[in-house]
């Protein structure tokens, strides 16, 4: 164990927790003080992140404005880094709420596009995008918490299995889930990591090969989100819920998540190189760039009908 916390205080003052310290003052605010005044909210915006940060209250609500999907194109990754890398540098922001301005959509996940018909130098800047910014998230030592309003599949899955927990929008018309195989594709081994840490073995294993896309009360049930609310109670019960979170000790939290967190943390950071190489080879093959059109003209088909 004291090994394992040596390592964790080592994580803490990784390049991927380095809010560790820097966020650690306890508590400074407990559900009583909680206080949304309009007057006290920041602003920042760029063109497909919308960022509202409550400085008396701590939490920041990260909004995805990137129509019609919320596809995770190269753009949108990398203004998601920057807008993340400001929250975390800002010491009056504890926690984040991630969620999709559009209706309907969380994110459509990784844009298709950006994978199809591309060039490999194109599809390396663009996986390095992805996993620097699942690398922000997963590795961060705020609360992060996923405000799911919509569908959110693959790689909109992913982005909500980094968070430390989720709440959907009570509704069976939105899917949740790692489909990639349905595309024809397969999802890298840290999206799987991610749903066996949360689902568990058997249930990803089944998961991952019939690519499932669950609705909101069958991912409930199997742990891959953690709460259901109406669509009206969605952003009010993620601030609460961050609220109740703040009631702990940071830096115990904190060392907490990262000890959890580093098997799989080192993983991807050992396998980083490989991982781009093995996407963009994979990506390079005739047969998966046929699965991919295939797709896009499936999902334009659909919308045609
Ligand atoms: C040997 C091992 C090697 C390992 C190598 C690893 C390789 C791994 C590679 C990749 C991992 C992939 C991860 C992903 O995230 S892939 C993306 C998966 N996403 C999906 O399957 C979702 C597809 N979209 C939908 O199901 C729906 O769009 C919806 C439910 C999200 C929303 O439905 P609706 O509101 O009805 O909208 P439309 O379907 O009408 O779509 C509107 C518009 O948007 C376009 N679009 C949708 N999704 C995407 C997307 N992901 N990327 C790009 N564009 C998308 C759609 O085509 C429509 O376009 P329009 O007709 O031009 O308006």
């Amino acid at each position: 164990m004291a090994s394992v916390l040596r390592q964790a205080a080592r994580l803490a003052s990784s390049r991927c927790l380095t809010q560790l310290s820097a966020a650690s003052s306890t508590s400074r605010l407990g559900a009583s003080s909680y206080n949304f005044s309009p007057s006290s909210r920041n602003a920042s915006t760029s063109s497909t992140i919308k960022v509202q940060l409550d400085s008396n209250t701590g939490v920041a609500i990260m909004m995805f404005q990137n129509p019609p999907v919320n596809s995770m194109s190269l753009d949108f990754m990398t203004e998601f880094v920057i807008a993340w890398d400001k929250l975390e540098l800002d010491k009056s922001c504890r926690g984040i709420i991630l969620t999709s301005a559009l209706p309907n959509v969380f994110s459509a996940g990784l844009d298709i596009m950006d994978m199809y018909g591309t060039t490999p130098e194109h599809r390396t800047a663009f996986w390095k995008a992805l996993q620097e910014l699942w690398l922000k998230v997963y590795g961060s030592g705020k609360i992060v918490v996923a405000a799911i309003n919509g569908a959110s599949p693959a790689g909109g899955c992913l982005m909500a299995l980094s968070c430390d927990y989720r709440i959907m929008i009570d509704n069976p018309k939105y899917k949740i889930g790692i489909n990639e195989t349905k595309l024809g594709i397969v999802a890298p081994f840290w999206f799987k990591d991610c749903l066996e840490n949360t689902v568990g073995y058997r249930m990803s294993e089944m998961s991952v090969q019939y690519g499932i896309l669950y609705n909101s009360a069958e991912a409930l049930k199997i742990g891959l989100v953690d709460q259901l609310v109406p669509e009206d109670k969605l952003i009010s019960t993620a601030t609460e819920t961050m609220i109740k979170w703040f009631a702990i000790p940071d830096y115990a939290r904190q060392i907490s998540k990262a000890m959890v967190r580093k098997a799989t943390m080192d993983k991807m950071l050992a396998g980083r190189e490989a991982d781009i190489t093995n996407f963009v080879t994979f990506t390079n093959k005739d047969s998966i760039q046929k699965s991919l059109g295939m797709y896009m003209e499936m999902l334009k088909g659909r919308k045609a009908k």
